[in-house]
């Protein structure tokens, strides 16, 4: 029971990755607050959890990344109910090339959002006792995606708000570790409605899947690298690379 004691927020916790995470997060103790637009699935999957796990392990609230508001008021319910927060996963994210602007509010904007929320709540600064932020960024965060740029520019500037706010907080003092997980190819209904959301794109799908000569993974492989992230304290700045076959930590040239 590594995070007995703790409490995790997750971003798009209902379905896919997120669901994935929101369930190794519960299995090994914590207390998680689940997050996503999809009020349906959020609630079906609150009431498995109950069965599961007991009522009290988990809130569900619907939430959009894109509004402050609706974060904050799911931040304070969290810290009303179980006492503090030590673990947030920026998990919500989608892929549509066609609504490019929302696929930045979404992955860029929203991330930032959540991640300023946070720190506002944890930073030891402040008052709050520290913990640990993962961001789920992708592969398309580290080398070019030619079938959707917009997602591949999204995820780009995950690692690249991950890898400095770890530095920020190091040298501030927060108390927060910044992690993130770059996976390749999910099962899950992002990938499974690729095909609709590439736009003008889409021709160029094919020759990605080619070129990607791993085989697509299951959701719970990308949550053990957030485990991994979450339980390792050493562990800040680190962009943790997975493919079916193999997991890597990515290293950067230093310019400054
Ligand atoms: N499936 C894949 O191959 C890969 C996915 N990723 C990333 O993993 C993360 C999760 O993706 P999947 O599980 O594959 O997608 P998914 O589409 O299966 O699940 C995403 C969840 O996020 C929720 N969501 C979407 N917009 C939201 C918003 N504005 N506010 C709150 N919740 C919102 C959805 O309702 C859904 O429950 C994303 O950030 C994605 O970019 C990264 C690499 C590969
Ligand atoms: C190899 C790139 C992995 C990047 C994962 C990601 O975050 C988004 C990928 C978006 C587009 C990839 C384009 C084409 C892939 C084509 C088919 C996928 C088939 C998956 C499967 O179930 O085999």
């Amino acid at each position: 029971m590594a995070l007995k004691g703790k409490t995790a927020v997750v971003t798009g916790a209902a379905l896919g990755i997120g669901k994935a995470i929101t369930e190794i997060l519960l299995q090994n103790g914590a207390k998680v607050t689940l997050l996503d637009i999809n009020e349906t699935a959020g609630k079906t999957l609150k009431e498995a959890l109950n069965k599961q796990y007991g009522e009290e392990r988990s809130l569900f609230f619907e939430c959009n990344v894109e509004s402050e508001e609706q974060i904050k008021a799911a931040f304070q319910s969290t810290v009303d109910t179980f006492r503090g927060i030590d673990i947030v996963c920026n998990n919500a994210g989608i892929l549509n090339e066609k609504q490019w602007e929302k696929t930045v509010s979404v992955n860029v904007m929203g991330l930032i959002r959540v991640s300023y929320v946070a720190l506002e709540y944890m930073n030891k600064l402040n008052g709050g006792k520290g913990g640990t932020v993962i961001n789920v960024a992708s592969v398309a965060g580290l080398t070019p995606v030619p079938a959707c740029p917009v997602y591949t520019a999204t995820k780009h500037a995950v690692v690249g708000f991950t890898r400095a706010m770890a530095a920020a907080s190091s040298a501030s003092g927060y108390g927060l570790r910044f992690n993130a997980v770059c996976p390749s190819l999910v099962k899950t209904d992002l990938i499974a409605s690729l095909m609709d959301n590439l736009g003008q794109f889409s021709h160029l799908a094919y020759a990605t899947q080619c070129s990607s000569v791993q085989r697509a993974m299951n959701p719970s492989e990308i949550a053990e690298c957030v485990f991994e992230l979450v339980t390792d304290k050493a562990k800040n700045g680190e962009i943790l690379m997975k493919e079916a076959s193999m997991k890597k930590y990515m290293t950067f040239p230093t310019l400054i």
